[in-house]
């Protein structure tokens, strides 16, 4: 590569997603020498084909449901009508508007600020983006993730097989997808699919659906899901090929029963790669794990001793957008004040599926809590019977709440079923706050609302921890006398 030019900064920024944004903020407050380098185009993976699009599909999907299972409150209007062309026109003309905002913001930023091109290592402080070198005193990775597609699927598949950021695109909805992948964006986009009238079946290797750990919540996530989705699970072999138009999925299960259906396209959501492959991290030195992810200290994103710093999808580290953001902020704030590095709080764990019902993990999840040892006694409610749950014809599902054994500390939950989304919340803000459940307990509840089934799921687990009974003086709702 012929260098034509030579760029010095102080802090230089590699990738313009949301971990890229909000370094590019945290730097500029202790340097006006920083550098933002993006190798695509401007706009984020969250905006353009992530968090708001899906969300956008889905709400179209909502809508529809909401139609399908009026009669049952004895309402109706004359059958369900989807236009795939004006479903798909709004996730669009949304998407582009969130975009906007975003490719504004970016391009307001002062041009010095921004380049254009892939940037790839070639020392500790040095970077080739095109035919220009980037001489940084330090460099903050946030090149995000991309979908990992099985290579031999794609070479049976051609342009049949396709990804999220597909998805987004189309002009009218599909008459068939086979979607192959029972994680979050598997099961999010294959139910919202379902609900606007494309015939959809969701494969999987496992029998898993979704991120539940606790294996009651799993067992009932197959359970619920299977009872509304065409599913097909814990498959020995899925084998697409092609003919013509179609995409024919073979599959067959651990008893060796093969099942073959046809579709029009193959929507592989089979999980992401982070994007640390074409970085030539290899002429840095810097330590890397087996998937080679730079090894970083999570509190201050920076990898051992160098002026190197990471953030967002790239690290694996729980690849939402809100932690992103978070790790941005401390990689560019660190990468601002090195060699100083200041050792940041993280949140507790909040992570959120959009699927009906949703999904939840709030804090430590179950398999962790197992992992590390932790004594805990779990609390658990259906929400089939939930007062309020029943009222909205929402009533599946179920919360599982962990305390710790001995103080009474409110360590996590996961649950599957209504407003996962705000009781998911409510549940990782006391995580954080390091809340005992007789804390949580002494909480007030309205009624008739999904959180009573929080409080009775709190009850069990404050009877099943066996705590000594407060007095009545301290306690509002107190548990049992042992
Ligand atoms: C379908 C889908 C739905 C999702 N829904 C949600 C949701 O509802 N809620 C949620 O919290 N999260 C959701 N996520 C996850 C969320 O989108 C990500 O956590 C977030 O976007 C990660 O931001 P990032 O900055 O790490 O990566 P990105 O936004 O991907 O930014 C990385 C940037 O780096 C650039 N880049 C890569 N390599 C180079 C290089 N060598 N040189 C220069 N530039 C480079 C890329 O072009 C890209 O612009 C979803 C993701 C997907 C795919
Ligand atoms: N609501 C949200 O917050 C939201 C929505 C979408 C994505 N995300 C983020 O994006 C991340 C990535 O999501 P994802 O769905 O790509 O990953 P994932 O890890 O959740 O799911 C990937 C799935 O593909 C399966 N799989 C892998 N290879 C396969 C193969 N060859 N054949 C069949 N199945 C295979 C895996 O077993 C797994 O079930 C999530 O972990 C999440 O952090 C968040």
């Amino acid at each position: 590569m012929t260098t034509n030019s030579i760029v010095e900064t102080d802090v230089a920024i590699i990738g313009a997603g949301t971990a890229g944004m909000s370094a590019y903020r945290a730097a500029l407050e202790h340097t006006p020498r920083v550098l933002l380098i993006e190798s695509g185009v401007y706009g984020t993976t969250c905006a353009r084909v992530g968090c708001m699009p899906s969300k956008l599909l889905i709400a179209a999907a909502d809508a529809a449901h909401m139609m399908a299972i009026a009669p049952q409150f004895g309402v109706s209007a004359s059958g369900v009508n989807v236009d795939g062309r004006a479903v798909m026109a709004r996730v669009r003309s949304e998407r582009d508007r969130f975009v906007g905002f975003v490719v504004d913001t970016v391009e307001h930023w002062p041009a010095e600020h921004r380049m254009l091109g892939h940037a790839r290592f070639i020392d500790q402080h040095t970077l080739q983006v095109g035919d220009t070198q980037v001489r940084a005193q330090r460099i903050v990775i946030a090149t995000g993730s991309r979908p990992a597609v099985p290579e031999a699927w794609r070479q049976a598949l051609g342009e049949r097989l396709i990804i999220n950021d597909d998805v987004f695109d189309w002009q009218d909805l599909p008459r068939s997808v086979a979607v192959v992948g029972t994680g979050v964006i598997g099961l999010e986009l294959a139910q919202a699919l379902h609900r606007l009238g494309v015939r959809v079946r969701l494969y999987g290797r496992s029998e898993r659906v979704g991120p539940l750990t606790d294996p009651e919540l799993q067992a009932l996530s197959l359970e619920v899901f299977t009872h509304e989705l065409p599913l097909s699970v814990n498959l020995a072999h899925i084998e697409p090929r092609r003919e013509g138009d179609r995409v024919i999925v073979r599959t067959s299960n651990r008893a060796g029963d093969v099942h073959e259906e046809a579709f029009d396209w193959l929507l592989a959501a089979t999980g992401r790669t982070p994007n640390v492959d074409q970085l030539g991290l290899e002429n840095t030195g810097m330590p890397r794990d087996a998937r080679g992810i730079p090894i970083h200290d999570r509190h201050t994103a920076q990898v051992a001793g160098l002026p190197i710093f990471v953030a967002g999808d790239v690290n694996e580290d729980r690849p939402l957008l809100h932690e992103a953001a978070d790790e941005g902020r401390i990689a560019g704030g660190n990468a601002g004040l090195y060699p100083d590095a200041r050792l940041r709080p993280r949140r507790a764990p909040l992570a959120v599926v959009f699927s009906e019902p949703q999904i939840a993990l709030a804090g430590a999840s179950h398999a962790e809590l197992r992992s590390a040892g932790i004594d805990f006694e779990v609390g658990r409610v259906s929400f089939s019977d939930q007062g309020r749950s029943r009222v909205m014809g929402r009533n599946q599902g179920a919360l599982h709440v962990y305390g710790e054994v001995g103080t009474g500390r409110f360590l996590g939950a996961e649950m599957l079923g209504p407003a996962a989304e705000h009781l998911g919340h409510l549940l990782a803000w006391s995580v954080q706050r390091g809340d005992t459940v007789q804390q949580m307990l002494d909480s007030p509840f309205y009624h008739p609302v999904v959180e009573e089934g929080l409080r009775t799921a709190l009850r069990q687990l404050q009877t099943a921890l066996r705590l000594p009974r407060p007095s009545d003086e301290e306690c509002l709702d107190c548990g049992p006398k042992f």
